[in-house]
């Protein structure tokens, strides 16, 4: 073949090799979206024959629906720290949260009769907004700080009543900075209302398979470290500082131990 011919083959070799990995990054992310929509859709009626509505029950559906999706993106979800997770009664997850990827690391682990906190707007995200409001999940208008307080208030209470559990992002958004986040107090407000312990559960980096800037989003594995409770009977609001800084400290040891060391997109991840 003429040269001439050649030369602009090879500049757009390159082209196409990035326009293909951004467009498996997008292509990926609808169907990860459509899929979920897909299966809240058939996890719908099911919740309603077995619970007739709202009931944390549900989380089961949602919790059984999910486990599979893991293996459209070549996942491997690695639990360590199981025995942690063996507490009797009601108590507060706390996990750092990077991506909507997280639903699937938290489907591999959630207890029975637990639900969690999310930000109000997830509920008109269509068939998962409902499912997620027909397992428990309890909505907070983040904007709204005394709103949200009185409803984790309530949801201290509800969590003794009905013996229920709840998972709490403490860094309140999503964060894939390669570090954790400063901790909102709430989930420790909500502990130590409600007497019963923390158990912290760190995911490691996505950034090793998933770069949300870079549109990278290949298969790997998230390792999932349950950690030891911690008790917070006989603690008041006085300790909620205290508590917070304890266990963002155990987490970010645990977050770092359990990461990859690979660059990170907003620089480089300290050891
Ligand atoms: C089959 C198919 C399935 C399909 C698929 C299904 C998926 C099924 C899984 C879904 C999974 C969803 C996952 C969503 C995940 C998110 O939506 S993450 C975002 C929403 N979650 C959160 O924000 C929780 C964390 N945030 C908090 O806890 C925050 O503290 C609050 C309550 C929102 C308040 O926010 P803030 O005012 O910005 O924060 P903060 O600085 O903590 O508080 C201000 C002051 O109020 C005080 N305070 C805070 N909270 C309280 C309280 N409760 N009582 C008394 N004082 C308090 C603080 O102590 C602080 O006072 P000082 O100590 O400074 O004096
Ligand atoms: C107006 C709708 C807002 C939510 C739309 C999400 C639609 C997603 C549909 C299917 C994905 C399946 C699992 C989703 C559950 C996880 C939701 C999530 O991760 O919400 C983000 C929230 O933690 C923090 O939000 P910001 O980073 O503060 O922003």
């Amino acid at each position: 073949m003429d040269v001439v011919w050649m030369l602009p083959l090879l500049l757009l070799f390159p082209l196409l090799m990035w326009t293909s990995s951004t467009f498996l990054f997008y292509f990926k992310k609808f169907f990860y979206v459509a899929w979920m929509m897909l299966l809240a859709l058939l996890g719908i009626p099911v919740c309603l024959l077995k619970s007739g509505g709202r009931d944390v029950e549900n989380m089961r559906v949602i919790r059984a629906m999910v486990r599979h999706v893991k293996y459209f993106f070549g996942l491997r979800i690695e639990v360590s720290g199981w025995e942690h997770l063996q507490t009797v009664g009601p108590y507060v997850i706390i996990s750092n949260h990077q991506s909507s990827l997280d639903v699937l690391g938290m489907m591999e682990i959630l207890p029975d009769r637990c639900t969690t906190i999310a930000k109000k707007e997830l509920v008109y995200a269509g068939t998962v907004g409902l499912i997620c409001w027909l397992s428990g999940i309890v909505f907070i208008n983040r904007k709204k700080t005394s709103d949200a307080k009185s409803v984790m208030a309530d949801a201290a209470k509800t969590m003794l009543d009905q013996q229920i559990r709840l998972w709490v992002f403490p860094e309140g958004t999503r964060n894939q900075n390669g570090d954790l986040l400063p901790f909102k107090k709430g989930a420790f407000h909500l502990a130590v209302q409600a007497q019963v312990p923390i158990v912290p559960v760190v995911f490691s980096s996505y950034n090793s398979f998933y770069l949300r800037k870079e549109k990278q989003f290949n298969s790997g594995t998230i390792k999932l470290k349950i950690l030891p409770k911690i008790e917070t009977k006989g603690m008041t609001s006085e300790d909620v500082s205290s508590l917070s800084d304890l266990s963002h400290s155990l987490m970010r040891t645990a977050f770092l131990e359990i990461s990859d060391s690979v660059p990170q997109s907003n620089g480089p991840l300290k050891h």
